[in-house]
């Protein structure tokens, strides 16, 4: 049972959750609708089935009809107090027709995130891991919670592909018991060390089944498995991003990933740690353009999977330079050993999202660092020198 922290409120099970929001728009009219076949046959019972086809076809004549910002729309982020998902809320909750919940075990995130929008009657925070089952009426699912950075995932692999694993079945579970559009967080790591280059869609990827990393980039494909799967046995709507390396305020600071270490270390006057050889490459998304790709792709028609990334491709050893050269140019750079099964090159190639959303990422790499180290200058107390 999901234990309730936010608002002093109890937003479990003591009341009855209100109708899913397209049926609370007094413009809809169920009888006007043809219901789709694929709520049949009646797997969960009858009573769900009816608000899966209900909320399905309302949502169909809802968004024929209706502008986005129109919508009213309940939305549930799962791994929202993490470093995209707090800046996925906050873009949700800048729409104030949105109620926003988010569930969160807070692994790898932190209710700091999110304090701007605790006591807001439009927000909960749930304290909830994703492996056990959660039950909320909600129209949306953006499905984010699992540990991302690599010393994350791999400090309890087991646990990673559980939550990769389970807590995806669990909330398509909850997406088709509820008629939800559920959208997946993948990530280019579904690729592996790939044997393609720039990574499409279509590539079917190079991964180690077996090794350090496997828990996570096999969970994701397992995750995006179970999406398609109930997709097409149970009509449930989905959406696949898959995430190419995302950077910006908020990331923790000591988290391991090369744009937070890199910074971090500039900023405390430490030499920055590029793993060898330094000549693998990454391509660097900031975090705005990130979340506006996720909106999009959730809004839009298609189900992905798509790559939303900024296809400039950088090496590690350059990044190294770049930090240095904004951030701190008297610190050394010293290479240091790295770690197994390190993909040797990433760059999406994002012809779809271009295509199929309208999207691309408008902030580079040198006007995303700077703004990533005003954030971190603030959170480790070091001001900047005049
Ligand atoms: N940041 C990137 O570069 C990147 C790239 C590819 C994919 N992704 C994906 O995007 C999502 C968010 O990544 P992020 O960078 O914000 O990571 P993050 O670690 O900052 O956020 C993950 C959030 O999920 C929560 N979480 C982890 N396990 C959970 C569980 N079992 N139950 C409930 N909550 C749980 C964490 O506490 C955290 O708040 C992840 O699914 C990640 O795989 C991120
Ligand atoms: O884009 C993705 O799909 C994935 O990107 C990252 O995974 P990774 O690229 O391995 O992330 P980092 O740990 O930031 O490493 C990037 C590169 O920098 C190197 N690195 C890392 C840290 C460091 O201090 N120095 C350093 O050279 C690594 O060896 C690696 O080659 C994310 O952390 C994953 O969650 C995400 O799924």
């Amino acid at each position: 049972m999901a234990k309730e922290i936010s608002n002093g409120v109890n937003h479990g099970t003591s009341k009855p959750p209100p109708t899913p929001s397209p049926l609370r728009n007094s413009k809809f009219s169920p009888e006007s609708l043809e219901l789709p076949l694929f709520s049949l046959p009646l797997l969960d019972g009858p009573s769900s089935s009816l608000l899966c086809m209900l909320s399905n076809a309302a949502s169909a004549y809802f968004y024929d009809n209706f502008t986005l910002t129109d919508a009213n729309l309940r939305i549930l982020v799962t791994g929202g107090a993490g470093f995209i998902g707090s800046h996925l809320v906050d873009r949700l909750m800048e729409n104030e027709k949105n109620e926003v919940i988010v569930a969160d075990n807070f692994f790898s995130g932190s209710k700091d995130n999110l304090k701007k929008w605790i006591g807001n009657p439009r927000f909960e925070l749930i304290r909830h891991d994703v492996t056990e089952t959660l039950l909320v009426e909600v129209d949306r699912i953006y499905h984010l919670a699992c540990p991302a950075s690599p010393i994350f995932y791999k400090y309890n692999p087991v646990k990673t592909i559980k939550t990769n694993v389970i807590g995806t079945l669990n909330m398509l579970g909850l997406a088709k018991r509820v008629g939800a559009r559920i959208l997946l967080t993948s990530t280019s790591e579904v690729y592996g060390d790939p044997l393609e280059h720039p990574q499409t869609e279509e590539y079917w990827g190079n991964v180690n089944p077996i090794g350090v990393r496997s828990c996570y980039d096999e969970g994701k494909r397992v995750a995006e498995t179970l999406m398609f799967d109930y997709h097409r046995q149970h009509g449930v709507e989905i959406r696949i991003a898959r995430i190419f390396n995302t950077y910006g305020p908020r990331m923790n600071i000591d988290d391991g990933r090369v744009v937070s270490n890199f910074i971090a270390q500039a900023l405390r006057g430490e030499p920055l740690t590029v793993q060898s050889p330094g000549t693998q490459t990454r391509s660097f998304c900031y975090v705005s353009d990130m979340v506006d790709g996720l909106v999009r792709l959730m809004e839009g028609d298609h189900t992905g999977p798509i790559n939303i990334g900024n296809p400039g491709e950088f090496t590690i050893m350059e990044l190294a330079q770049t930090v240095k050269e904004l951030t701190n140019p008297s610190v050394p750079v010293n290479v240091v050993e790295n770690t197994p099964d390190d993909p040797r090159q990433r760059k999406p190639d994002i012809s779809k999202a271009r295509e199929l959303l309208g999207w691309e990422p408008k902030v580079g790499l040198r006007q995303g660092l700077p703004l990533m180290e005003e954030d971190f200058r603030r959170r480790l107390a070091i001001p900047r020198e005049n």
